[in-house]
């Protein structure tokens, strides 16, 4: 199917040569270009330009973008939208006063879902993710990483990884699946956390590997769940499997995982919301991109990532949404840029950048997703008009999304 838009009145994140990510003061740079043009062909950037220069073009369909903003769709490289039920309980206990740890530990948080996860049959549980899956498309997001998880057996572990699975071929949006089976330790094995750590490493990664449901490997590496030895275990054995580390580090605490995480070339560390001059400096002149999670910190009032600093330290910097039913019961990723720039002080440019660009390079998509450049994934986002891109997330809540398109087709 070919698709022609037309009256761009400014498309964003033109790039003839896209860079692999954009770091530190490069992320201000957000190439554009006004009163444009692109074409697509059966999913594809076929080519593009300004309305003055565009060849006659018929025999397809055009869609009149006349004073919208056309910007590549988003890449969110964090996620755990593959689970059963919700927690709004727990979200209720802690307006009444509980914090999110005091929760876990009397029972709830993570295991609280995994007991939900392992009672509800593989059908019903992709029928919940495919909802959440299309309303994310609708929110603009072309490009998603899944974790799992919330199974904590090798069972319910293989079970939502299969459904992740399903995802990605029963939908056109990208989708990369990551093994987070040690994220954290399940009621059965509490007092016995090697215990855990050997079906891990002895039962669900040889299963996880041999069905390749998974290309990266994940660890809540914190207080009170893995440490920094059990990540290293973690990971050393993933790399058997050629499972590529992506860690959930720096939530609450900081213990050492960054660095760690760099020395095993972790493509990303996600979190950080808590984080020292060491950790930002073990992640300065390495591959690992750090991914900051605003939805998270805004649904448990906790310290936003210091996203400022790290760029203004030269590093990179990606943003995610995290939804998952304890921390973030939100997929929004127009949330996450708009919170990132009122919460965070990313610039609108910064912003962009680290939820097209450098998202896509956290789940090993750049060469296909994240720029308007010739060759990559048609996954757009159409705005309603606006006067300008700043206005995306100035006008945070509001929805200002005309329409998406991902893999050439309009989402319905
Ligand atoms: N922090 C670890 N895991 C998830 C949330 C887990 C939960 O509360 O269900 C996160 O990234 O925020
Ligand atoms: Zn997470």
């Amino acid at each position: 199917m070919k698709l022609l838009l037309t009256n761009i009145k400014e498309l964003l994140q033109v790039r003839e040569n896209c860079p692999e990510k954009v770091s530190g003061l490069e992320m201000k740079n957000l190439p554009t270009l006004k009163n444009a043009w692109v074409f697509i062909n059966h999913g594809i950037i076929e080519d593009y330009g300004t309305m003055d220069e565009m060849g006659p073009h018929q025999g397809f369909k055009t869609l009149n973008c006349s004073g919208k903003t056309v910007l590549p769709a988003w890449c969110d490289s964090h996620s755990h939208i593959v689970y059963a039920g919700n927690r709004e309980q727990e979200f209720v206990d802690r307006i009444n006063g509980l914090s999110y740890q005091e929760i876990a530990e009397n029972g709830g948080g993570i295991v609280n879902s995994a007991k939900k996860l392992q009672n509800t049959s593989e059908e019903e549980l992709y029928h919940q993710s495919a909802a959440r899956l299309e309303e994310v498309m609708r929110l603009g997001t072309g490009a998603i990483e899944i974790k799992s998880g919330y199974g904590l057996t090798t069972d319910a572990e293989l079970k939502m990884l299969r459904v992740a699975k399903k995802l990605a071929e029963e939908y056109p949006i990208s989708i990369k699946t990551t093994f987070l089976g040690a994220h954290a330790i399940p009621t059965e094995y509490k007092g016995n956390k090697d215990g855990y750590l050997d079906l891990l490493c002895d039962e669900m990664m040889p299963k996880v590997a041999a069905e390749k449901l998974a290309e990266y490997i994940d660890i809540f590496c914190e207080e009170g769940y893995f440490s920094v030895a059990d990540m290293e275990r973690i990971l050393s054995e993933g790399k058997k499997y050629n499972l590529i580390p992506k860690v959930h580090v720096n939530q609450f605490n900081s213990i050492g995982g960054i660095a760690s995480a760099v020395k095993y070339q972790a493509l990303s560390v996600d979190h950080l919301e808590v984080m020292t001059d060491e950790d930002i400096a073990a992640l300065q002149n390495s591959r690992t991109m750090p991914v900051a999670l605003p939805s998270c910190s805004y649904f448990l009032s906790i310290p936003y990532a210091p996203g400022r600093k790290m760029i203004d330290t030269g590093l990179p910097l990606a943003l995610a949404t995290d939804y998952n039913p304890g921390s973030t019961p939100s997929g929004n990723m127009n949330f996450v840029v708009a919170t990132a720039c009122i919460k965070m002080r990313l610039t609108p440019e910064e912003a962009i950048n680290a939820a097209t660009i450098n998202g896509a390079y956290a789940m090993g998509l750049s060469k296909t997703h994240g720029s308007i450049t010739k060759g990559k994934k048609a996954n757009l986002i159409i705005t309603k008009p606006v006067p300008s891109y700043g206005y995306l997330p100035y006008a945070f809540g509001s929805n200002l999304i005309d329409s998406v398109i991902i893999d050439g087709k309009e989402v319905k």
